[in-house]
């Protein structure tokens, strides 16, 4: 870390992680829980949905055999990473063990408050506790915690097993050795960070993609282009890897309509607001990859 900061002194924070307790297994939890298994790392892998539990299972199986297919990992590489994940529906299975908890469900307010002061309430005094929060304010995430010291944002990018970017964001009360221990943590995943150095809702990355993606659903709501020919100009005009309606499709729409919903309302204005198409499509369930169906059709 090249910048120091600027927080209150705190208890001692532990740096050594051997146990990740990754609480949420959607999308993001079941990645952030394989990677931290590719790292060699023991991972409980908690969520309140058994049928969520079964779905993670079947995403990390498949996604380790792809690392297979492509050579980046061998058969027994990928065994052991499957082997070194336990699931649970029960918080405190992996409360008890886990070096570092990292929170992944659902993107309200409420449930992530009332989760980190379960956690807060149940973890070792020196375990940091981070949110994979897209766009909520740390020191609200941690407003019931004692310990608001050890609670810091670690935003990851969708798909966690490819990508190698981690968004550490520094809220209020996060101490430095949070951050050190966050970063340590990082490192022996292979991911490197960048640190929001305010704790301001959509950190540094989600106040850029929400504002371009929510302007990519204008265009298509208005009649002004086709989905298809909005991701073109990103992928053709602006070297994006994906254009603005395939992220989406791939990050889900709903969880998509959260985030725009809570920036549109903290910031005002009209740069984050969701357009009518965004909202109808998640009514209709047309969620993205995770429905089969959103912005375009057949996917998976
Ligand atoms: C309203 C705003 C808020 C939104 C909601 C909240 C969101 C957030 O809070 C923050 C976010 O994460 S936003 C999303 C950020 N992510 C991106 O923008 C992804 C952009 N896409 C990419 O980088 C590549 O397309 C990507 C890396 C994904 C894939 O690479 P390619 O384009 O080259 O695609 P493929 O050819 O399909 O894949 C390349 C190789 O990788 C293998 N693979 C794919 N998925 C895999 C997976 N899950 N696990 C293991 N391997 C996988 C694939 O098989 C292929 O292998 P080879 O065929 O051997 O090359
Ligand atoms: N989808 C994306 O591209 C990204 C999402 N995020 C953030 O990560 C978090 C999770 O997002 P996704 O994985 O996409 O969501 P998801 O909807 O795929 O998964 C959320 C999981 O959390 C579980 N859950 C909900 N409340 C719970 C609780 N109290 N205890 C245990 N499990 C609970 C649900 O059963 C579900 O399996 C959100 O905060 C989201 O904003 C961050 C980066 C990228």
């Amino acid at each position: 870390m090249s910048r120091d900061v600027d927080a209150p002194a705190a208890a001692h924070v532990r740096q050594d992680v051997s146990t990740v307790m990754v609480v949420g297994a959607g999308l993001m939890g079941s990645g952030i829980a394989q990677v931290a298994a590719q790292a060699g790392l023991d991972v409980v892998l908690v969520d309140d949905d058994v049928e969520a539990l079964d779905r993670a299972a079947a995403r990390i199986a498949d996604s380790l055999a792809r690392f297979v297919r492509s050579g980046s990992l061998t058969d027994d590489e990928a065994s052991r990473a499957r082997g070194l994940i336990v699931t649970e529906t029960d918080l405190r299975a992996g409360g008890s063990s886990a070096d570092l908890v990292i929170e992944a469900i659902v993107e309200k307010l409420e449930p992530k408050q009332r989760l980190f002061a379960e956690l807060d309430a149940m973890c070792a005094p020196d375990v940091v506790l981070a949110t994979n929060t897209s766009q909520f304010q740390i020191g609200r995430v941690a407003a019931n915690c004692d310990r608001p010291d050890r609670v810091i944002g670690m935003h990851w990018s969708n798909p966690p097993q490819l990508m190698k970017l981690v968004e550490l964001v520094v809220g209020p009360d996060t101490s430095s050795e949070a951050v050190a221990g966050a970063i340590r943590f990082l490192d022996g995943v292979d991911r490197r960070h960048v640190l929001c150095l305010k704790d301001v809702p959509g950190f540094i990355s989600n106040r850029m993609s929400t504002a371009l993606f929510m302007e990519g659903v204008r265009l298509v709501d208005e009649g002004i282009a086709t989905a298809e020919d909005v991701d073109l100009v990103a992928r053709l005009m602006f070297g994006h890897k994906m254009g603005p309606l395939e992220t989406l499709d791939l990050a889900g729409l709903d969880t998509a309509l959260l985030v725009s919903t809570a920036l549109a309302d903290f910031y005002g204005g009209d740069r984050f607001t969701p357009p009518d198409l965004l909202e109808r499509h998640v009514a209709a369930g047309r969620t993205g990859r995770k429905s089969g169906s959103g912005f375009y059709e057949g996917l998976s």
